[in-house]
């Protein structure tokens, strides 16, 4: 590995990589692609035959260029938007152009979901943002108040607080809460029922370097906890080298690396890069 990469003193985590979960070697993978192509309306191939298998507890790090597909793979996997061809396999959940109603149902149970940008509900709480994300119904009126939310649920969102360390911002005002706080309130609103898997489009680009840190350690930590598969997006090679086990990248929507952190070079990420 080339100097670029090493973590310099001055950037390398003091707590060092936190090792993946081991994954079962004759275990079926929790996500395939298989030639998933993608194109919006009649413009050019966004996904061009992506074929890409994901096994249980493996933490996945997609990069490439701006435009290069990594969100909209991320989307097409969990079915959030429609495949043009190819198929799908997801917590064992099987589809082509998209899940149907029960497939979703299935995989929102099952799946958490961050995105770069929190989408909290800045006048309502903390917890009832998270109690919303539980509820798994948007920001229904019966969810704008904590205290009209089952105590079961109050509860799981005070427990997913506290595993992201916001348990004494609960009743914060999340727009009174710092890109950091709100990012791990969106953290705990993806994790309150406890999904088998967490997909994150670009966590950390919108907080400084030392939050965004600590947004990469926290997922880190959160899926080695209960050997949960995290897959995400990052324009941030550290937190590509540090925090996940495995790199995809994707250039043009064709997967054009595919191996362990470990094994990525400044002469492979030269190509994923250039125009
Ligand atoms: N809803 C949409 N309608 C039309 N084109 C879209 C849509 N969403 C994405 N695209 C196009 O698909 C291509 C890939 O976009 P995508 O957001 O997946 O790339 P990305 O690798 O995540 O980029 P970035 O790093 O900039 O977020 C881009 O050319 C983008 O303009």
């Amino acid at each position: 590995m080339t100097a670029l990469l090493k973590p310099s003193p001055l950037n390398a985590d003091p707590a060092g990589p936190t090792p993946a979960a081991p994954a079962p070697a004759a275990a079926a993978p929790l996500i395939s692609a298989e030639s998933v192509t993608k194109r919006f309306a009649d413009g050019p191939a966004v996904l061009d035959g992506v074929t890409l298998a994901i096994r249980r507890g493996e933490r996945v790090a997609l990069l490439g260029a701006n435009g290069a597909g990594k969100s909209t793979l991320l989307r097409a996997l969990v079915g959030l938007i429609p495949i043009t061809g190819g198929a799908v396999e997801i917590l064992g959940q099987r589809f082509t152009r998209q899940p149907t109603a029960r497939q979703r149902a299935t995989l929102r149970r099952r799946l958490g979901f961050v995105f770069q940008f929190h989408g909290l509900v800045g006048r309502t709480s903390a917890l009832s943002n998270v109690v919303n994300g539980a509820m798994g119904q948007g920001h229904g009126w019966r969810s704008w108040h904590q205290s009209l939310a089952p105590a079961a649920l109050r509860d799981a969102a005070l427990e997913a607080l506290e595993a992201v360390g916001l348990a004494d911002r609960a009743t914060a005002r999340a727009d009174t809460l710092s890109g950091g706080q709100s990012q791990r309130v969106a953290i705990a609103r993806a994790i309150v029922h406890g999904p088998d898997l967490l997909f994150a489009d670009e966590p950390a680009a919108s907080l400084d370097p030392a939050a965004g840190l600590d947004i990469m350690r926290l997922f880190t930590r959160l899926a080695a906890d209960q050997a949960r598969t995290l897959v995400y997006t990052t324009h941030d090679m550290r937190h590509a080298l540090e925090h996940a086990d495995r790199i995809v990248a994707l250039k043009a929507g064709r997967v054009v690396f595919d191996a362990a952190a470990t094994d990525l070079s400044e002469r492979d990420l030269e190509p994923i890069y250039r125009g």
